[in-house]
């Protein structure tokens, strides 16, 4: 079966190229011969029922899945031309290039202002002038400046739920990163900051490659460009968001976005 999949990703810069990816947890088989690329200053969605691989596919794209014990692949990314798997990378270097929010917000036990610091003092900026306009601008870019800037010193844990994962999101542009991995982001938070977090993402996708898991559909048609649709660790279908939610190509992809399974 021919997969219907813009494999070129055509007129984008490819920031990955995902080849015939496999993943086995222990005997088990998670992801199948993964293949699509992903491209700059894109929104892409990775959507499918529970259980298909999504997690596992984007906590790959930062080698975070081997913190897991007994997870083994085959296949290659290509980030940027480089296989993350080649022993020349540095993991370290990986996870500070491509940065990861999850689902539940998870700051530090700390300021606000030390949870944005937390990844440049590790980097060695220790200048406080040059921290200071970390924390502005890092804060300001996740759309949470405004809100937060009379009380820098506060802990973190005072926030709502949606400043929590804005801050996540502003700890993690501290760094710099080149794409952000976001894994059901919204899935913990009201529909008010839910909706503020899809324009944060509008926003930051001008400067940042952005792949996101959701359940929601309405999500990934609202704020992706692209959308990939997986089923038991396969790719089904993968191309133009507006594309695969007014026409899809394949049976499942239908059957999924419009709620008859999943
Ligand atoms: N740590 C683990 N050890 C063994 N198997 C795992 C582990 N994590 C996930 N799996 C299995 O891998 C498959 C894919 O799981 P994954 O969490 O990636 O799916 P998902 O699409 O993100 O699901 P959900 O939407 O429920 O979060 C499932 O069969 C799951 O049971």
């Amino acid at each position: 079966m021919t997969i219907p999949i813009d494999k070129n990703n055509k007129g984008q810069n490819v920031i990955y190229d995902v080849k015939n990816l496999d993943l086995w947890y222990g005997n088990d088989q998670a992801l199948k011969n993964l293949d699509f690329a992903i491209g700059e200053n894109e929104v892409t969605a990775i959507i499918g029922p529970s259980g298909c691989g999504k997690s596992t596919f984007i906590k790959t794209l930062n080698r975070m899945i081997e913190m897991i014990p007994n997870v083994r692949t085959s296949g290659e990314i290509l980030y940027r031309g480089t296989n993350i798997f080649d022993k020349s990378v540095r993991v370290e270097e990986l996870r500070t290039k491509v940065g990861m929010v999850f689902q539940k917000p998870n700051p530090f036990p700390k300021s606000i202002y030390e949870n944005v610091v937390y990844g440049p003092k590790i980097h060695g900026i220790r200048n406080k002038k040059q921290l200071m306009e970390i924390v502005e601008t890092s804060l300001k870019s996740a759309a949470l400046w405004d809100e937060v800037k009379d009380r820098l010193h506060d802990n973190a844990y005072g926030l709502s739920g949606g400043q929590q994962q804005r801050l996540c999101i502003a700890r993690c542009l501290a760094i710099q990163p080149d794409v952000l991995l976001m894994d059901e982001p919204t899935s913990a938070l009201d529909p008010i900051a839910t909706h503020r977090i899809e324009e944060l993402i509008e926003e930051l996708k001008k400067n940042y490659t952005i792949v996101i898991v959701t359940h929601s559909m309405h999500q990934a048609g609202r704020i992706s460009d692209k959308t990939a649709f997986f089923l038991s660790g396969e790719i089904i279908e993968f191309g133009k968001t507006t594309v695969i939610f007014s026409n899809p190509k394949d049976q499942r992809t239908e059957d999924y976005i419009t709620g008859r399974f999943g």
